[in-house]
């Protein structure tokens, strides 16, 4: 393909990289002119090793234990790339997005702590994903790379330059643009002015396909779809359809998903060579056609690879559905298929019958759970704190607080992430009494500590123990506002000035924080509440409203973001 061309198409127009990286504006120089926008490129990297997300080191520490987690072995780059293609109409902007990523491997060699040590202090690895510059002295750390290298540096100018060709292809031609979203918004004279998807009043209830801000006077018109745009005829599906269909279908995904990890099938596979059918049946004592329609059907999702001499789990399989191994989710999908399951199955007649029905069915009943249903609950919530606890506990820098009460904290999985990271920090996890009693059987991942002390009680009722850190880890995602509002009052009437609350929750997936999804059923993680997952800033300002100042959010790798503030005095 003729590259040069294809970069020209963007020569004499008003282009806005929506990224502060040098080195992407070093990339794409030839190609900008910053006036008022006609094309938008946005950008992010990340780097993945081991069913674990690195974005930018925060402190020295940080890029220290990304730098080693990469020691010695491949993993992948990722560049993210969205395009948005402004033109403007009868005083509308007229907006057309496509999106794709690119992926890269890269091997480092066995980095001794001297060269690490070495490497940090030269100051390269912050402001990069994953702690490292390969064009610059982290190529002395790399062993080959394969796939484009300037993925890695930031952005793939090759496919970037591959879907601009595609985009400026006539209409309708072959291979032309994927079509994301095609949405007419009101004409702004700058970016920051269009709609914060997480604006006020989001969080509760779906939002209208229009919903968006009014800023600067602007005022959010109805859209004109792309079918309006074209007198009724349609090239494409409303967006809501295909999501309909992977609604429909999607229970069969899961049932296969939780059916291979009770019968133990990621179990057999792990550490081993491929196995046939016929083995793995065995070892499972299962009939071989059942079993090899069960394995074929895992490949088909990606869970398993397939080849001429047999199964074999995928590297995501191994490390997150085998029971044994340290990132395991065995526990939360035994869960899933257990007592959610049950639930939904009876969501028929408890609406019917106005029974109590809620899609996570034991954290609202305490009081009658057996004690099996309790430690199937803790060994759900387990394996998710053992997941993220690294994440959320250097999310940021909370050594200036001497003491912490986990609220709902389960089994201590993160208090003692916490007390590992601060040596001068004591964690009390508060928990029902019936949970403080399981919490000896489970293991975490850190030292057992004489620091962490578990303390029985009911968050909603009992008084809090004293702490100058309040911690709330995946535990409001689902909750409704008053019973949100009516736990971050207690715990923020308990708060002496300078006492901090550190909130961890379910980030929305990026497309429903950047409001791509108001037309799309909210994200599973969440179902059941009726409402789109709150993003980070609502919870900002939740805690900015009760009385907490400096509030800051950060992404605590893939799965969460934290919010921390600190009580003002009153
Ligand atoms: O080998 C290299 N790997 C990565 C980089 C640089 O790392 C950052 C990645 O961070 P991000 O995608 O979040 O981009 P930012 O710089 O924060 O800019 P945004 O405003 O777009 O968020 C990126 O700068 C890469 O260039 C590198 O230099 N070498």
């Amino acid at each position: 393909m003729l590259l040069c061309p294809v970069i020209g198409k963007l020569q004499h127009k008003r282009v806005v990289l929506a990224s502060s990286s040098p080195r992407r504006q070093e990339i794409l120089s030839n190609a900008k002119d910053l006036r008022a926008p006609d094309v938008v490129i946005g950008a992010d990297t990340i780097v993945a090793v081991g069913g674990l997300i690195l974005e930018k080191p925060v402190d020295k520490q940080d890029a220290y234990r990304m730098l080693l987690r990469l020691s010695g072995k491949e993993h992948s780059v990722f560049t993210g790339v969205t395009i948005v293609h402004c033109r403007s109409k009868d005083g509308q902007l007229d907006t057309e997005v496509s999106e794709f990523y690119e992926e890269t491997t890269v091997k480092f060699s066995e980095l001794s702590e001297e060269l690490l040590w070495e490497y940090i202090d030269s100051g390269e690895p912050m402001d990069k994903a994953g702690g490292y510059g390969i064009q610059a002295l982290g190529g002395m750390l790399v062993e080959y790379v394969r796939g484009d290298f300037l993925n890695v540096v930031g952005f793939p100018l090759n496919r970037f330059c591959k879907e601009l060709a595609r985009l400026y292809r006539a209409p309708g031609a072959p291979g032309a643009p994927r079509r994301v979203q095609r949405d007419s918004i009101p004409a702004v004279h700058t970016f920051e002015e269009l709609g914060d998807a997480d604006a006020e009043g989001s969080g509760s209830g779906p939002a209208p396909a229009n919903a968006g801000r009014e800023a600067g006077g602007v005022r959010p018109r109805a859209p004109r779809t792309r079918e309006a745009d074209l007198n009724g005829v349609t090239d494409s599906q409303p967006p809501l359809l295909a999501g309909l269909l992977e609604l429909m279908y999607g229970f069969k995904a899961s049932k296969v998903l939780l059916t291979a990890c009770k019968l133990n099938v990621f179990d057999v596979l792990k550490d081993r060579g491929p196995l046939t059918a016929a083995d793995v049946a065995r070892k499972i004592d299962a009939s071989v056609g059942g079993t090899e329609h069960l394995l074929d059907i895992c490949a088909a999702l990606g869970l398993l690879d397939k080849s001429d001499r047999g199964y074999s789990n995928t590297e995501t399989a191994s490390l997150h559905l085998a029971s044994d191994s340290e990132q395991s989710l065995h526990g939360l999908a035994a869960y899933h298929d257990g007592p959610v399951w049950g639930a939904f199955t009876q969501l028929g007649r408890a609406v019917r019958e106005g029974a109590a029905w809620t899609p996570e069915p034991l954290p609202q009943a305490p009081h009658e759970r057996s004690t099996e249903e309790t430690l199937q609950f803790m060994r759900a919530s387990h394996g998710l704190s053992k997941l993220t606890a690294q994440h959320v506990a250097t999310a940021f820098d909370l050594s200036p607080f001497t003491s912490a009460c986990h609220l709902g904290g389960c089994t201590g999985a993160l208090a003692h992430k916490l007390v590992q990271e601060y040596p001068r920090l004591q964690v009390t996890v508060f928990d029902l009494p019936e949970v403080v009693k399981l919490a000896g059987d489970f293991q975490t991942d850190a030292q057992p500590s004489e620091r962490v002390h578990f303390v029985p009680g009911d968050l909603s009722s009992d008084s809090l123990p004293p702490a100058d850190l309040y911690v709330l880890c995946s535990l409001l995602h689902d909750w409704p506002e008053d019973r949100l509002h009516g736990l971050l009052s207690r715990v923020s009437g308990s708060c002496k000035p300078g006492a901090g609350l550190l909130l961890a929750e379910l980030a929305p997936a990026e497309e429903e924080a950047a409001g791509g999804a108001a037309r799309r059923p909210p994200g599973l993680r969440t179902l059941g509440t009726g409402r789109r997952p709150r993003g980070p800033g609502r919870y900002q300002r939740l805690l900015q409203r009760l009385g907490f100042q400096d509030v800051q959010a950060a992404r605590a790798g893939g799965l969460l973001h934290v919010v921390l503030g600190t009580r003002a005095a009153p």
